[in-house]
């Protein structure tokens, strides 16, 4: 049977943050931020395995108590020099530990997008279960956009439509995930370019604002209201 086994990337410094740590172990609604995408990952009763990709020199892990998600997650310490190079390498990890079957989905999630749900996981895994080529969460822009030039004044002014904002998870077959990964062009920043440089449309499944990816300092203050607010609703 095919299985759906998701993939956090954790192996990032989070320079953007500015922290003595990385961000994804500051804390968060008093957990370390990677805890909350965990939590739902592993509350998806579909999925049967989590893996969690980190740095080879992370010092932070070990320092908490993950029991709670024992018997369902796996920790590769194989983290590469960018978030593609963690992807692959975690991929290939998983096939190393033949946990991993070729046509098994994979749900790759950044570790720093704490604001993740259960109705947005379930809703990637109905639409995408019996998808030719698997797709992502997205958003559609919803602001004017602007192109600037270097002394930051306004070029012009860019079309919107048909744009969206891409989140993950991001959901691929294995084999077809990894043969992407190994092939893409340098400089890609997410698993869906890599599918698309194969010649292949990922489908759009519509995600929310809540998924937002915690990149920089003041972007805490909201992913703590957001979390706040869902613990007690
Ligand atoms: N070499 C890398 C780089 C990033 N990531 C992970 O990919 C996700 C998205 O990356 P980003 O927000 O860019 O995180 P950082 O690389 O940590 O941040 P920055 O770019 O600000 O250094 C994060 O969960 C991060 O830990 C990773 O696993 N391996
Ligand atoms: C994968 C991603 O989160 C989708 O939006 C994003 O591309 C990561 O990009 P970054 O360049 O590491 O911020």
């Amino acid at each position: 049977m095919v299985k759906f086994i998701a993939l956090i990337t954790a192996a990032g410094s989070g320079s953007r943050m500015g922290e003595d740590i990385p961000k994804q172990y500051r804390p968060l609604a008093g957990k370390p931020m990677i805890y909350h995408a965990l939590r739902t990952l592993c509350g998806i009763a579909r999925i049967s395995t989590v893996c969690i990709v980190l740095a080879p020199e992370d010092t932070e892990w070990i320092r908490h108590n993950w029991r709670e998600f024992a018997g369902k997650i796996q920790i590769f310490n194989c983290g590469g020099a960018t978030r593609a190079e963690s992807v692959t390498n975690g991929l290939k990890a998983l096939r190393a530990a033949n946990h991993v079957q070729d046509q098994d989905w994979i749900l790759v999630h950044d570790a720093a997008r704490p604001g993740l749900s259960t109705t947005l996981v379930e809703r990637l895994l109905d639409q995408l279960a019996d998808d030719e080529v698997g797709g992502l969460l997205a958003v559609p822009l919803a602001d004017t956009l602007k192109r600037a030039d270097d002394a930051g004044r306004v070029i012009c002014t860019e079309p919107r439509e048909r744009l969206w904002q891409a989140q993950t998870p991001q959901m691929f077959r294995m084999k077809l995930l990894l043969e992407a990964l190994e092939k893409a062009p340098a400089g890609i920043t997410d698993d869906a370019s890599a599918v698309e440089a194969l010649g292949l449309s990922p489908k759009l499944v519509v995600g929310n604002a809540y998924n937002f990816k915690v990149t920089y300092p003041q972007d805490l203050k909201l992913a703590e209201l957001i979390l706040r607010e869902r613990a007690i609703t």
